[in-house]
């Protein structure tokens, strides 16, 4: 039997001003740091160790591992990036106001592209380059539903943190509000309809305690003390 901690970043810059993020890279306020260690005293009372940590190409994400982490005595446990675990990408929408696109769009098109499993964002022209995806050999998305970017994020489960989990090692996930919910509907079978109610907060883990065969023994949302 192992643990599995997910945890979605800190609060960010783009979180603060109501900003649709998606693969932007957007740091974490003062908040979103003290949100993160905070995580990480909550999960150091409960003495958890990790066999190691997985998060994204995002700053928002590495650096609330490494807070955490750094609040558990940890740091020196291995840190895998990846891009799978990047924020779904949210296309023509990224850097948008989210009240300026709902006041443009309406309220249920904003939630469907928000929180629907299949709805792509409106698709960017050309996908941008960035330096940072080069030596990956992948088309970097020009938007993404949540289908997308479970189907993306499935192989890492599968290559690197099952195998961990199926060794008996503790993992650490800290990545994204819709690539932690399609890690959720994928970990909990959730159907496709029901998936636009599952919200991940920042900075609120939550612990599963898988059996051998990765089945959830049980689940626990800790709330941060506000
Ligand atoms: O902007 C984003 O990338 C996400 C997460 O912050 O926003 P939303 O919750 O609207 O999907």
């Amino acid at each position: 039997m192992a643990r599995l901690v997910i945890v979605r970043h800190g609060q960010s810059q783009a979180n603060l001003a109501n900003i649709f993020t998606g693969w932007t890279d957007s740091p974490l306020t003062p908040h979103g740091i003290a949100q993160a260690q905070a995580v990480g005293r909550l999960l150091a009372q409960r003495g958890y160790q990790y066999g190691a940590v997985h998060t994204s190409y995002m700053q928002r994400a590495i650096k609330t591992a490494n807070l955490i982490l750094a609040a558990q005595d940890q740091l020196y446990i291995p840190m895998f990036k990846t891009w799978r675990l990047n924020e779904r990408h949210y296309g023509a929408l990224s850097g948008q106001n989210k009240a300026a696109v709902k006041a443009k769009v309406g309220a249920a098109q904003l939630q469907a592209w928000r929180r629907g499993y299949t709805a792509v964002p409106p698709q960017l022209p050309r996908a941008q380059h960035e330096a940072r995806y080069d030596r990956l050999g992948v088309a970097i998305p020009r938007a993404e539903s949540l289908a997308m970017t479970e189907r993306r994020l499935v192989p890492y489960w599968q290559d690197q943190i099952a195998p961990r989990l199926l060794a008996g090692q503790d993992q650490l996930v800290v990545a994204h509000g819709s690539s932690l919910r399609a890690l959720i509907k994928y970990l909990e079978g959730i159907g496709d309809a029901e998936i636009d109610r599952v919200e991940v907060p920042n900075a609120e883990p939550i612990v599963y305690q898988l059996d051998t065969r990765l089945q959830i023994q049980t689940k626990e949302i800790i709330n941060q003390p506000s």
